[in-house]
Protein backbone atom coordinates (compact mmCIF):
# COMPACT_ATOMS: atom_id res chain seq x y z
CA UNK A 1 0.00 0.00 0.00
CA UNK A 2 0.95 3.46 -0.61
CA UNK A 3 -1.15 6.77 -0.05
CA UNK A 4 -1.44 10.59 -0.20
CA UNK A 5 -3.32 13.48 1.46
CA UNK A 6 -3.63 16.67 1.97
CA UNK A 7 -2.46 18.60 5.16
CA UNK A 8 -4.38 22.06 4.75
CA UNK A 9 -3.74 24.65 6.82
CA UNK A 10 -7.14 25.76 9.34
CA UNK A 11 -6.52 29.24 9.31
CA UNK A 12 -5.76 31.40 6.12
CA UNK A 13 -4.08 33.92 8.47
CA UNK A 14 -1.39 31.78 10.24
CA UNK A 15 -0.75 28.02 10.32
CA UNK A 16 -2.17 27.15 13.88
CA UNK A 17 -2.94 23.53 13.07
CA UNK A 18 -3.04 21.40 9.78
CA UNK A 19 -6.33 19.34 9.09
CA UNK A 20 -6.39 15.94 6.86
CA UNK A 21 -9.59 14.57 5.08
CA UNK A 22 -10.06 10.91 6.00
CA UNK A 23 -12.84 8.28 5.99
CA UNK A 24 -14.31 6.08 8.44
CA UNK A 25 -17.22 3.08 8.32
CA UNK A 26 -19.64 2.15 5.63
CA UNK A 27 -20.47 3.75 4.18
CA UNK A 28 -17.73 5.93 4.34
CA UNK A 29 -18.38 8.90 6.75
CA UNK A 30 -15.98 11.58 5.73
CA UNK A 31 -13.96 13.75 8.76
CA UNK A 32 -10.92 16.50 8.53
CA UNK A 33 -8.73 15.19 11.45
CA UNK A 34 -5.16 16.80 12.82
CA UNK A 35 -2.39 14.12 12.15
CA UNK A 36 -0.44 14.50 15.69
CA UNK A 37 2.80 12.84 15.72
CA UNK A 38 2.77 14.39 19.93
CA UNK A 39 -0.13 12.03 20.99
CA UNK A 40 -0.99 8.03 19.90
CA UNK A 41 -5.11 8.59 20.28
CA UNK A 42 -7.36 8.66 16.98
CA UNK A 43 -10.76 10.11 18.42
CA UNK A 44 -13.49 11.81 16.60
CA UNK A 45 -16.52 14.13 17.81
CA UNK A 46 -19.06 11.89 17.26
CA UNK A 47 -22.79 11.05 17.73
CA UNK A 48 -21.77 10.64 21.02
CA UNK A 49 -20.43 13.98 21.99
CA UNK A 50 -23.43 15.91 23.31
CA UNK A 51 -24.83 18.81 21.30
CA UNK A 52 -24.01 21.69 23.46
CA UNK A 53 -20.06 20.69 22.69
CA UNK A 54 -20.56 20.41 19.09
CA UNK A 55 -20.16 23.66 17.11
CA UNK A 56 -19.82 23.08 13.23
CA UNK A 57 -17.64 20.15 13.38
CA UNK A 58 -18.41 16.86 11.07
CA UNK A 59 -19.10 13.70 13.46
CA UNK A 60 -18.71 9.76 13.24
CA UNK A 61 -21.80 7.91 14.05
CA UNK A 62 -21.01 4.46 14.68
CA UNK A 63 -24.80 3.19 14.50
CA UNK A 64 -25.07 4.59 10.51
CA UNK A 65 -22.12 2.32 9.51
CA UNK A 66 -22.45 -1.03 8.78
CA UNK A 67 -18.83 -2.37 9.93
CA UNK A 68 -18.57 -0.65 13.28
CA UNK A 69 -18.66 -2.79 16.88
CA UNK A 70 -18.13 -1.36 20.01
CA UNK A 71 -14.78 -2.32 22.16
CA UNK A 72 -16.98 -3.28 25.18
CA UNK A 73 -16.00 -1.78 28.40
CA UNK A 74 -13.10 0.35 26.98
CA UNK A 75 -12.81 4.15 27.43
CA UNK A 76 -10.18 6.65 27.02
CA UNK A 77 -9.15 10.36 28.40
CA UNK A 78 -6.32 12.38 27.34
CA UNK A 79 -5.06 15.98 28.05
CA UNK A 80 -2.97 17.96 26.02
CA UNK A 81 0.10 20.01 26.60
CA UNK A 82 -2.17 22.95 26.13
CA UNK A 83 -4.67 22.32 28.76
CA UNK A 84 -7.24 21.01 26.18
CA UNK A 85 -8.45 17.53 26.11
CA UNK A 86 -11.53 14.73 25.90
CA UNK A 87 -12.06 11.62 27.12
CA UNK A 88 -15.19 9.12 25.58
CA UNK A 89 -15.95 5.27 24.03
CA UNK A 90 -13.60 3.08 21.85
CA UNK A 91 -15.11 1.88 17.93
CA UNK A 92 -13.33 -0.40 15.76
CA UNK A 93 -14.02 0.30 12.06
CA UNK A 94 -12.73 1.02 8.58
CA UNK A 95 -10.47 3.59 8.47
CA UNK A 96 -9.12 5.28 5.71
CA UNK A 97 -6.72 8.00 4.66
CA UNK A 98 -5.56 9.08 1.33
CA UNK A 99 -5.92 5.62 0.05
CA UNK A 100 -4.64 3.46 2.94
CA UNK A 101 -7.45 1.57 4.57
CA UNK A 102 -6.77 0.14 7.78
CA UNK A 103 -10.12 -2.82 8.07
CA UNK A 104 -10.49 -2.29 11.89
CA UNK A 105 -8.69 0.83 13.47
CA UNK A 106 -9.73 1.84 17.29
CA UNK A 107 -12.00 4.74 16.54
CA UNK A 108 -12.29 6.43 20.19
CA UNK A 109 -15.86 8.48 20.15
CA UNK A 110 -15.51 11.41 22.00
CA UNK A 111 -18.19 11.76 24.94
CA UNK A 112 -16.76 15.15 26.01
CA UNK A 113 -14.31 17.49 24.66
CA UNK A 114 -12.87 20.53 26.22
CA UNK A 115 -14.07 24.25 25.12
CA UNK A 116 -11.11 24.93 23.02
CA UNK A 117 -12.07 21.69 20.89
CA UNK A 118 -15.56 23.32 20.67
CA UNK A 119 -14.41 26.33 19.83
CA UNK A 120 -12.42 25.27 17.04
CA UNK A 121 -15.11 24.11 14.36
CA UNK A 122 -11.81 23.17 11.72
CA UNK A 123 -11.03 20.10 13.67
CA UNK A 124 -13.07 16.88 13.73
CA UNK A 125 -10.58 15.14 16.28
CA UNK A 126 -6.83 14.02 16.00
CA UNK A 127 -5.10 10.72 14.61
CA UNK A 128 -2.03 10.14 16.82
CA UNK A 129 0.92 9.28 15.06
CA UNK A 130 3.23 9.05 18.05
CA UNK A 131 4.45 5.34 19.23
CA UNK A 132 1.09 3.47 20.07
CA UNK A 133 2.97 3.09 24.11
CA UNK A 134 1.57 6.30 24.79
CA UNK A 135 -2.49 5.09 23.80
CA UNK A 136 -4.82 5.88 26.78
CA UNK A 137 -6.91 3.41 25.62
CA UNK A 138 -7.83 1.15 29.04
CA UNK A 139 -8.24 -1.68 30.30
CA UNK A 140 -6.11 -2.52 26.57
CA UNK A 141 -4.10 0.45 24.84
CA UNK A 142 -5.27 0.00 20.70
CA UNK A 143 -3.00 0.59 18.16
CA UNK A 144 -2.13 3.93 15.84
CA UNK A 145 -2.97 4.02 12.80
CA UNK A 146 0.70 3.87 11.07
CA UNK A 147 1.18 0.93 13.45
CA UNK A 148 -1.95 -0.93 12.11
CA UNK A 149 -1.26 0.25 8.09
CA UNK A 150 2.57 -0.61 8.74
CA UNK A 151 2.74 -4.14 7.93
CA UNK A 152 0.48 -3.30 4.30
CA UNK A 153 2.61 -0.39 3.66
CA UNK A 154 5.19 -0.74 1.05
CA UNK A 155 7.41 0.78 3.26
CA UNK A 156 7.03 1.20 6.99
CA UNK A 157 7.23 4.77 6.47
CA UNK A 158 5.59 8.39 6.94
CA UNK A 159 6.38 11.75 5.33
CA UNK A 160 5.32 15.23 6.04
CA UNK A 161 5.73 17.69 3.77
CA UNK A 162 3.79 20.76 5.46
CA UNK A 163 3.70 24.30 3.87
CA UNK A 164 4.02 27.94 5.16
CA UNK A 165 -0.09 29.29 4.45
CA UNK A 166 -0.90 26.90 1.76
CA UNK A 167 -1.84 22.96 1.66
CA UNK A 168 1.32 20.47 1.97
CA UNK A 169 0.60 16.22 2.06
CA UNK A 170 1.65 13.46 4.33
CA UNK A 171 2.41 10.67 2.62
CA UNK A 172 2.35 7.20 3.61
CA UNK A 173 4.90 3.90 2.70
CA UNK A 174 6.89 5.81 0.13
CA UNK A 175 9.62 8.41 0.03
CA UNK A 176 8.73 11.10 -3.34
CA UNK A 177 11.83 12.13 -4.13
CA UNK A 178 10.34 15.22 -6.03
CA UNK A 179 9.53 16.68 -2.36
CA UNK A 180 12.64 17.52 -1.42
CA UNK A 181 16.37 18.17 -2.62
CA UNK A 182 19.86 17.05 -1.71
CA UNK A 183 20.16 13.73 0.87
CA UNK A 184 17.98 12.86 4.16
CA UNK A 185 19.57 13.05 6.93
CA UNK A 186 18.76 10.19 8.98
CA UNK A 187 19.04 10.36 12.98
CA UNK A 188 18.45 7.82 15.99
CA UNK A 189 14.65 8.18 17.77
CA UNK A 190 14.05 7.03 21.52
CA UNK A 191 10.68 5.61 21.84
CA UNK A 192 10.79 6.55 25.11
CA UNK A 193 8.35 7.65 26.04
CA UNK A 194 6.21 7.55 22.94
CA UNK A 195 7.12 10.46 21.32
CA UNK A 196 9.51 10.86 17.84
CA UNK A 197 12.60 12.22 20.49
CA UNK A 198 15.33 13.06 18.40
CA UNK A 199 18.65 14.91 18.90
CA UNK A 200 19.40 18.02 16.78
CA UNK A 201 22.91 18.92 16.66
CA UNK A 202 22.50 22.85 17.15
CA UNK A 203 21.32 26.01 16.08
CA UNK A 204 22.48 29.61 14.48
CA UNK A 205 21.07 32.95 14.67
CA UNK A 206 20.55 34.45 11.63
CA UNK A 207 24.05 35.03 9.75
CA UNK A 208 25.71 34.31 13.27
CA UNK A 209 27.82 31.42 14.13
CA UNK A 210 26.43 28.03 14.44
CA UNK A 211 27.17 26.48 17.63
CA UNK A 212 27.14 22.86 17.93
CA UNK A 213 25.25 21.65 20.88
CA UNK A 214 23.06 18.81 21.20
CA UNK A 215 19.20 19.75 21.78
CA UNK A 216 16.97 16.85 22.38
CA UNK A 217 12.93 17.34 21.16
CA UNK A 218 10.19 16.40 19.89
CA UNK A 219 8.84 16.70 16.34
CA UNK A 220 5.43 17.52 16.95
CA UNK A 221 3.08 18.26 13.54
CA UNK A 222 0.22 18.89 16.50
CA UNK A 223 2.45 21.95 17.69
CA UNK A 224 2.02 25.31 16.44
CA UNK A 225 5.10 26.20 17.40
CA UNK A 226 9.09 25.85 18.19
CA UNK A 227 9.98 25.48 21.96
CA UNK A 228 13.25 25.38 23.06
CA UNK A 229 15.41 26.14 25.82
CA UNK A 230 15.61 29.64 27.01
CA UNK A 231 19.14 30.02 26.71
CA UNK A 232 18.54 29.72 22.92
CA UNK A 233 15.48 31.59 22.83
CA UNK A 234 17.20 34.96 24.57
CA UNK A 235 19.69 34.44 22.12
CA UNK A 236 16.98 34.75 19.46
CA UNK A 237 15.07 37.35 20.44
CA UNK A 238 18.29 38.90 21.23
CA UNK A 239 18.42 40.41 17.64
CA UNK A 240 14.70 41.33 17.44
CA UNK A 241 14.05 45.06 18.01
CA UNK A 242 11.53 45.56 20.64
CA UNK A 243 10.91 42.14 21.43
CA UNK A 244 9.85 41.00 24.93
CA UNK A 245 8.91 38.04 27.04
CA UNK A 246 5.71 39.10 27.68
CA UNK A 247 3.58 37.37 30.84
CA UNK A 248 0.26 38.59 29.36
CA UNK A 249 0.78 37.37 25.91
CA UNK A 250 2.37 34.08 27.44
CA UNK A 251 5.48 34.44 25.20
CA UNK A 252 7.64 36.35 23.11
CA UNK A 253 6.38 39.12 21.89
CA UNK A 254 7.60 42.23 19.22
CA UNK A 255 6.69 44.84 16.90
CA UNK A 256 5.48 42.94 13.64
CA UNK A 257 7.30 45.65 11.66
CA UNK A 258 10.83 43.97 13.35
CA UNK A 259 13.42 42.85 11.40
CA UNK A 260 13.18 39.42 12.70
CA UNK A 261 16.46 36.83 12.05
CA UNK A 262 15.98 33.58 10.24
CA UNK A 263 16.69 30.41 12.84
CA UNK A 264 19.05 28.11 11.93
CA UNK A 265 18.68 24.52 13.14
CA UNK A 266 21.35 21.53 12.39
CA UNK A 267 20.10 17.34 12.01
CA UNK A 268 23.53 15.69 11.79
CA UNK A 269 25.76 17.40 9.32
CA UNK A 270 22.66 19.09 7.66
CA UNK A 271 21.16 22.47 7.86
CA UNK A 272 18.15 23.59 8.02
CA UNK A 273 17.16 27.46 7.81
CA UNK A 274 13.27 28.54 9.40
CA UNK A 275 12.66 31.74 7.28
CA UNK A 276 11.74 35.28 9.23
CA UNK A 277 8.65 35.46 7.99
CA UNK A 278 7.60 31.86 9.75
CA UNK A 279 9.42 33.26 13.17
CA UNK A 280 6.20 36.20 12.69
CA UNK A 281 3.81 33.83 13.94
CA UNK A 282 0.84 35.74 14.35
CA UNK A 283 -0.22 39.34 15.64
CA UNK A 284 -1.63 38.86 19.31
CA UNK A 285 -4.87 39.73 18.37
CA UNK A 286 -6.10 40.54 14.47
CA UNK A 287 -4.83 43.77 13.47
CA UNK A 288 -2.21 44.29 16.59
CA UNK A 289 0.98 45.88 15.89
CA UNK A 290 2.13 43.25 18.16
CA UNK A 291 3.50 40.40 17.16
CA UNK A 292 3.97 36.55 18.54
CA UNK A 293 7.25 34.75 17.84
CA UNK A 294 7.24 31.13 16.77
CA UNK A 295 10.14 29.97 18.62
CA UNK A 296 8.74 30.50 22.19
CA UNK A 297 10.49 29.21 25.79
CA UNK A 298 10.44 25.07 26.27
CA UNK A 299 11.00 25.86 29.94
CA UNK A 300 7.20 25.55 31.14
CA UNK A 301 6.74 22.62 29.45
CA UNK A 302 9.53 19.89 30.10
CA UNK A 303 10.16 18.77 26.61
CA UNK A 304 11.50 20.70 23.72
CA UNK A 305 9.04 20.62 20.74
CA UNK A 306 9.86 20.71 16.89
CA UNK A 307 6.21 22.23 16.14
CA UNK A 308 5.10 23.05 12.66
CA UNK A 309 6.95 26.12 12.23
CA UNK A 310 10.33 24.16 11.82
CA UNK A 311 8.44 20.87 10.24
CA UNK A 312 7.20 23.23 7.57
CA UNK A 313 10.67 23.98 6.72
CA UNK A 314 11.42 20.48 5.51
CA UNK A 315 10.59 17.39 4.22
CA UNK A 316 10.35 14.98 7.02
CA UNK A 317 10.86 11.30 7.15
CA UNK A 318 9.29 9.55 10.57
CA UNK A 319 11.05 5.78 9.63
CA UNK A 320 8.92 3.15 11.71
CA UNK A 321 11.45 0.41 10.86
CA UNK A 322 13.05 -1.33 13.67
CA UNK A 323 14.82 0.72 15.17
CA UNK A 324 12.94 3.60 14.23
CA UNK A 325 14.98 7.06 12.76
CA UNK A 326 13.89 10.35 11.79
CA UNK A 327 14.79 11.62 8.33
CA UNK A 328 15.00 15.43 7.45
CA UNK A 329 15.73 17.23 4.24
CA UNK A 330 15.71 20.78 2.81
CA UNK A 331 13.29 21.13 -0.08
C1 LIG B 1 3.34 22.97 23.96
S1 LIG B 1 2.23 21.73 23.48
C2 LIG B 1 0.93 22.71 22.92
C3 LIG B 1 0.28 22.09 21.73
N1 LIG B 1 -0.83 22.90 21.27
C4 LIG B 1 -0.64 23.75 20.28
O1 LIG B 1 0.41 23.92 19.69
C5 LIG B 1 -1.90 24.51 19.88
C6 LIG B 1 -2.48 23.86 18.65
C7 LIG B 1 -3.83 24.38 18.34
C8 LIG B 1 -4.38 25.46 19.04
C9 LIG B 1 -5.64 25.90 18.69
C10 LIG B 1 -6.34 25.29 17.66
C11 LIG B 1 -5.77 24.22 17.01
C12 LIG B 1 -4.52 23.76 17.35
O2 LIG B 1 -1.54 25.85 19.57
C13 LIG B 1 -0.98 26.57 20.58
O3 LIG B 1 -0.89 26.14 21.71
N2 LIG B 1 -0.49 27.76 20.20
C14 LIG B 1 -0.67 28.27 18.86
C15 LIG B 1 -1.20 29.66 18.90
C16 LIG B 1 -0.34 30.56 19.77
N3 LIG B 1 -0.90 31.90 19.83
C17 LIG B 1 -0.26 30.00 21.18
C18 LIG B 1 0.26 28.61 21.14
C19 LIG B 1 -0.31 20.75 22.04
O4 LIG B 1 -0.85 20.53 23.09
N4 LIG B 1 -0.21 19.89 21.01
C20 LIG B 1 -0.79 18.56 21.16
C21 LIG B 1 -1.72 18.25 19.98
C22 LIG B 1 -2.69 19.40 19.78
C23 LIG B 1 -3.69 19.51 20.93
C24 LIG B 1 -4.73 20.59 20.66
C25 LIG B 1 -5.46 20.34 19.35
C26 LIG B 1 -4.51 20.19 18.19
C27 LIG B 1 -3.45 19.14 18.47
C28 LIG B 1 0.36 17.55 21.28
O5 LIG B 1 1.06 17.38 20.04
C29 LIG B 1 1.33 18.13 22.29
N5 LIG B 1 1.95 17.15 23.13
C30 LIG B 1 3.23 16.79 22.81
C31 LIG B 1 3.93 15.97 23.68
C32 LIG B 1 3.32 15.55 24.88
C33 LIG B 1 2.00 15.87 25.14
C34 LIG B 1 1.29 16.70 24.25
O6 LIG B 1 0.12 17.04 24.45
Amino acid sequence: DTGSAAATPIDPRFDIAYVTPVTIGTPPQTLQLDLDTGSSDLWVFSSHTPASQVRGQRIYAPDKSTTSKLLNGHTWSITYGDGSGSRGNVYTDKFTIGGVTVKSQAIETAQQVSSSFTTEDAIDGLVGLGFSTLNTVSPNGQLTFFDNAKPNLDSPVFTADLKYMKPGTYDFGFIDKTKYTGEITYVPVETDPGYWTFTSSGYGVGSGTFSSSPITGIADTGTSLVYLPTAIVTAYYRQVQGATNSRSYGGYVFPCNSTLPAFVFGVGEAKFTIPPSYMSYAAVTDGSPTCFGGLQSSSGIGVNIWGDVALKAAFVVFNGEEPPTIGWANK
